[in-house]
Order: structure tokens, then sequence, then C-alpha cells
């Protein structure tokens, strides 16, 4: 499905709306399955969002939150996506803790815990066979300067990997966990929430720029079967068209 693309005039605007559109996913979803399950982004742009979900008024036990990446670092260390989660949102909300699915990382090595989360994962989601892909409803992502996104970053191992569900991602030498890209591209929807100058330039590559090298870019191959929608605000969209959100 193409990409819908919306620029927002601030970067609270576009928190804003994304979390109107989580809400809107989440009720669908559990209206339709019972359930909903979101993957969150880390980084610093969605902790505003998560601030903001943790005022909503949701039938929590229904949700399921996963995470689309981790840092390989203790759940406690200040680069833990799933710890900077826990203290803007799902610490100030009723959720049952066993519908908090974070990507562990206490097993010895980053294939380790990678494999763990993958069967952990498998299980949730009760997949029969090694073939089957899990289908988040709503996957949150983020996007570097270099056009990575999740922890896959440009021209590593990473992107190639298609027959498994968690990777091992690396940013220089920090090793991370990874949703790759066949389990993203699963989703039902695929949100990316983008803000800041920085981002420019790459966005640029990618809507503007039909070449190889653009389209090499981990944000780029992020090409769901259902929904692709992108939410800058007007920093990182500046001089973009724009065809999507009312
Ligand atoms: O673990 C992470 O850092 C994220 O999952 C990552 O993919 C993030 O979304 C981008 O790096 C953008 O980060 P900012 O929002 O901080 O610019």
């Amino acid at each position: 499905m193409a990409a819908r693309l919306h620029i927002y005039p601030s970067r609270e605007e576009v928190i804003d709306r994304a979390r109107q559109l989580i809400l809107d996913k989440a009720e669908a979803a559990i209206q339709q399955r019972g359930r909903f399950t979101l993957a969150l982004s880390g980084g610093n742009t969605p902790k505003p969002l998560y601030e903001a979900l943790a005022q909503e008024s949701q039938p929590w036990e229904r949700w399921h939150i996963f995470w689309g990446d981790e840092r390989f670092v203790p759940a406690d260390h200040p680069d833990s996506n799933q710890g900077m989660a826990r203290d803007a949102w799902l610490n100030q909300i009723q959720i049952p803790a066993e519908n908090i699915h974070p990507l562990e990382t206490e097993a010895a090595t980053p294939a380790a815990a990678a494999a763990a989360n993958e069967a952990h994962l498998r299980e949730f989601f009760a997949a029969a066979s090694p073939q089957e892909w899990p289908r988040f409803d709503l996957m949150l992502l983020g996007m570097g300067e270099d056009g990575h996104t999740a922890s896959l970053f440009p021209k590593t191992a990473a992107l190639q990997v298609c027959d498994r569900w968690v990777t091992v991602g690396q940013k220089a030498d920090q090793p991370r966990l990874t949703l790759t890209i066949p389990v993203l591209n699963q989703a039902r929807c695929v949100l990316f929430v983008v803000a800041g100058a920085d981002k420019n330039p790459i966005l640029q590559e990618i809507f503007a720029d039909s070449s190889a090298v653009a389209a090499s870019y981990p944000a780029a191959i992020i090409q769901p079967e259902g929904e692709l929608l992108w939410m800058l605000d007007g920093e990182a969209g500046a001089g973009l068209g724009q065809n999507g959100l009312n």
C-alpha cells in the first residue's frame, strides 16, 4: 500500500495526531479481535506521545505492548527503550504486567537474547510453523538521520535477515535487538513519527528520489502490505508534498 504522508505545523500536533491514530487503531483492533498489539519505537521523539497516552482512559487489559527494538542494556539503564516507555507511560496506567512484552536483554549475548525474544513472540502469536509471521496491529517507528529505523541500520547484516522475527542490530559498536524487516512489513499498520530539521535531508531522499540509494535506506525498505503512514512536523517535512491524512 502506498505511503500516506502528512505534515503538521508543529511537533506537538504530530504527537496529538499520532495519539489519536493509536487510539483509533486500538478501538478497531479490540472490536475486531479482542486485543490490540502495539510495538513501540525508542529514541526521543515518541516520549511525549507516551506521556500523552498515560493521560488516556483505555481498556488497558486489552492492550499488549511490544518494542520494535531495544538497546542491549539492562531495563534500568538510561538508554533502555523499555525503561523510557515504562517511566513515561506504562508505570502510570493499570495494565497487567503480562501485557508488557519487552525485548529482554538478560541473555549472555545479543544473539541469545534475539533467539529468546523470538521464542516469546512465537508463543504469544501462536505461530504454528517457522514460516509464519506475526501481524502486529500497529508498528510505531521512528527514523534516524541516516535513514535507520528500529535498530535496522544502513549496510548492516540485519537488513538481510528474512527468516527470523528478531535479530541483532548494530549501531557502530553498540549491539541492539530489533524486529526484522519481514516482521515490520507484516504489520496491519506502520506509523512513522518523525520530527526535526535534522531528519529533512534523508526524508527528501526517501520521498523525492527514486534512486536505488534512496530505496536502500532501512526506513524506505519498510513497505507493509497494510497501511503505511508518515506523520512529520514542518521542519522534518519541509519541501515534501503531502498526500495523506485529513
Ligand atoms: O532505539 C531507537 O533509538 C529507536 O528505535 C530508533 O529507531 C529511533 O526511532 C531513531 O533513532 C530516531 O530517534 P529519535 O526519535 O531520538 O530521533
